[in-house]
């Protein structure tokens, strides 16, 4: 499914800044190499991650799903200038390719790149993260937030990718026809009801679930 047809699509990145050289290197060979590169955050969603980046200032940020780097790399540009961004895969098969993509970036020194089961390595963290980004198996979202909002500082963003599930979570006649519909059902209504933090569910792209820490 496409998010937004396509003219629109083409429309808003032609008014948004530019992805730099090493994105665009990033998206075209994870295009051209990697298995279902749709899983890629893209220019108009990286563009979102960096400004929050920006905007926060973060000196640790947490991502959970590194696949090939791309939204990794858009995190990293905000990031204080004494700043880290760990991040999370499970899948050993892409992490020569990612690492060979963090190395050609001005914040390789500043990417804590691990592999393993997200789970893990989170209980392990012994850290207060500034900005966290979720998006790894959907089944496990809940799991996540529950582990990492302990990890936040006041104030701090969790945002969590694909919560719309495109569009199924909207779809009552959607709602039993996979494993993911259900799990996101109820991490959204989860962080809606949650009086630890602030929430907008935010219809960009697949839907980002944007919550702020109290
Ligand atoms: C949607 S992709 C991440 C895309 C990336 N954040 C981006 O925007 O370019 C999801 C990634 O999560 C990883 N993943 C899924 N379940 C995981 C788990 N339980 N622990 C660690 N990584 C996991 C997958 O291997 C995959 O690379």
């Amino acid at each position: 499914m496409e998010f937004l047809p396509r003219e629109i699509e083409a429309y808003a990145e032609a008014h948004t800044e530019s992805e730099s050289d090493l994105l665009r290197h990033v998206s075209r060979e994870t295009h051209a190499k990697i298995m279902r590169p749709r899983m890629l955050s893209g220019h108009a969603q990286g563009r979102l991650l960096a400004l929050f980046s920006r905007l926060i200032r973060p000196r640790r940020i947490l991502e959970i799903g590194t696949y090939t780097g791309y939204s990794a790399l858009c995190l990293c540009e905000g990031l204080a200038d004494d700043g880290l961004l760990i991040t999370l895969d499970r899948n050993e098969e892409l992490e020569t390719f990612t690492r060979s993509i963090f190395a050609k970036s001005e914040f390789a020194s500043r990417i804590d790149f691990r592999i393993g089961e997200a789970l893990g390595i989170i209980a392990t963290l012994d850290e207060t993260f500034d900005l966290v980004f979720i998006d790894a198996d959907k089944v496990n979202y809940r799991a996540y937030y529950d582990l990492i909002v302990e990890k936040m500082k006041p104030g701090g963003l969790i945002l969590a990718d694909n919560v719309l599930w495109s569009g199924k979570v909207a779809d009552p006649s959607a709602h039993k026809r996979d494993k993911e519909t259900p799990a996101l059902l109820a991490f959204n209504e989860y962080v809606r009801n949650d009086p630890r933090v602030k929430c907008l569910l935010l219809p960009i792209r697949d839907g980002i679930m944007i919550a702020q820490v109290l």
